[in-house]
């Protein structure tokens, strides 16, 4: 059976900034960073919470995590009021925001995780194996006792999820987990935290501009733009809103006087000096093309390309607040 366990309704967080307006004025200005977001997230879902620049998503996150007051709006994380009830739910939460860092700089990484057991009061059976978890699952070993501030990026933000998981929570908020990461170290957390998903008992809310990060770990997707959610959804649903088609992309020996029509298939371009022709898949299936392109002597190669998430979102930033784009 499902649980909520993160669950806002009508959250708002309004800043009052002063802007300058001449020379030696200035004026007062409310800046709307969450503008009205109703949000629901049952027991061991994994969402990707994403939007362009300012949209308000690291708003939302300091408001579910207790750092911030809302404005108005009811939030409740685990059953609890964040801001009110701060000690209890960071008990049950996990947080690894980028620019933050919950480790002690001067200490070894061995040392950090340690003192956190004591911090949490965490039982020393279950304090071992979740570390020994996470130093198999994230390499951590070369670099225990070496202290955080002589860690790499890549080293650090390992450390910092392990930290963030070692008290055993129930959600994972990550803000920007893989910002700035090398490769191995990328590949590293998107192996662990598609682990800690099959394993299905962590929440996972993940704010990331890397739409990777999205693709291998979410099935749902929750799109803000200027404080509001304009798209809740699969990606598969994304895709299907806003017109996306596959693609098929053939190429052939021998360029042809004019690309072969195919009802349902139109012709996006052609390429290679008339020797590659692209497809859009409308109302026509991969098979229809194939069989109509079947016959052509020079037909060399086909490869059907799949709608590509980072057009589809660049698309979605772009749009006026939540009007539809493409097809
Ligand atoms: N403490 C603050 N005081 C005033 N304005 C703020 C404050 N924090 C955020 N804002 C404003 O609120 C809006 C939302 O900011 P927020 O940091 O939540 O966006 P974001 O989606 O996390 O952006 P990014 O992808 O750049 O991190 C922005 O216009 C930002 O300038």
């Amino acid at each position: 059976m499902s649980e909520t366990v993160i669950r806002t309704r009508a959250l708002r967080k309004d800043f009052d900034i002063r802007v300058r307006a001449g020379r030696l004025r200035r004026e007062r200005r409310t800046v709307n960073a969450v503008a009205g977001v109703d949000l629901t997230v049952e027991r061991g879902e994994m969402i990707g919470y994403i939007g362009p620049n300012g949209a308000g998503k690291s708003t939302t996150l300091k408001m579910l995590t207790g750092v911030l007051t809302p404005s108005s709006g009811d939030v409740r994380v685990c059953g609890l009021v964040p801001v009110d009830q701060r000690t209890r739910l960071s008990l049950r939460i996990g947080v690894v925001f980028g620019q933050r860092s919950q480790l002690w700089w001067d200490l070894p990484l061995r040392d950090s995780f340690d003192l956190l057991r004591h911090v949490y009061r965490v039982p020393p059976g279950e304090h071992a194996a979740r570390l020994r978890r996470c130093r198999d699952l994230l390499d951590l070993d070369a670099f225990l006792d070496t202290p955080v501030r002589q860690l790499s990026l890549g080293q650090r933000m390992r450390g910092e999820l392990t930290a963030a998981l070692l008290h055993g929570p129930e959600v994972l908020f990550l803000d920007e987990p893989t910002i700035g990461l090398d490769v191995v170290s990328k590949q590293a957390v998107r192996e662990f935290l598609s682990e800690l998903g099959r394993v299905g008992d962590t929440t996972l809310v993940l704010t990331t501009h890397d739409l990777a990060d999205i693709q291998r770990l979410c099935r749902r997707l929750v799109v803000i733009d200027h404080g509001r959610v304009v798209h809740d959804g699969t990606i598969e649903q994304l895709h299907a809103r806003y017109g996306s088609r596959r693609t098929v992309v053939v190429d052939l020996d021998e360029p042809l006087a004019e690309p072969p029509e195919v009802p349902g298939a139109p012709v996006l371009q052609t390429e290679a000096d008339g020797r590659r022709i692209v497809y859009s898949l409308e109302s026509a299936t991969a098979g229809d093309l194939l069989r109509r392109l079947a016959g052509l002597g020079t037909l060399r190669d086909i490869a059907i390309v799949e709608p590509d998430i980072e057009d589809v979102v660049a698309a979605l930033y772009r749009a006026p607040d939540g009007a539809p784009v493409g097809g």
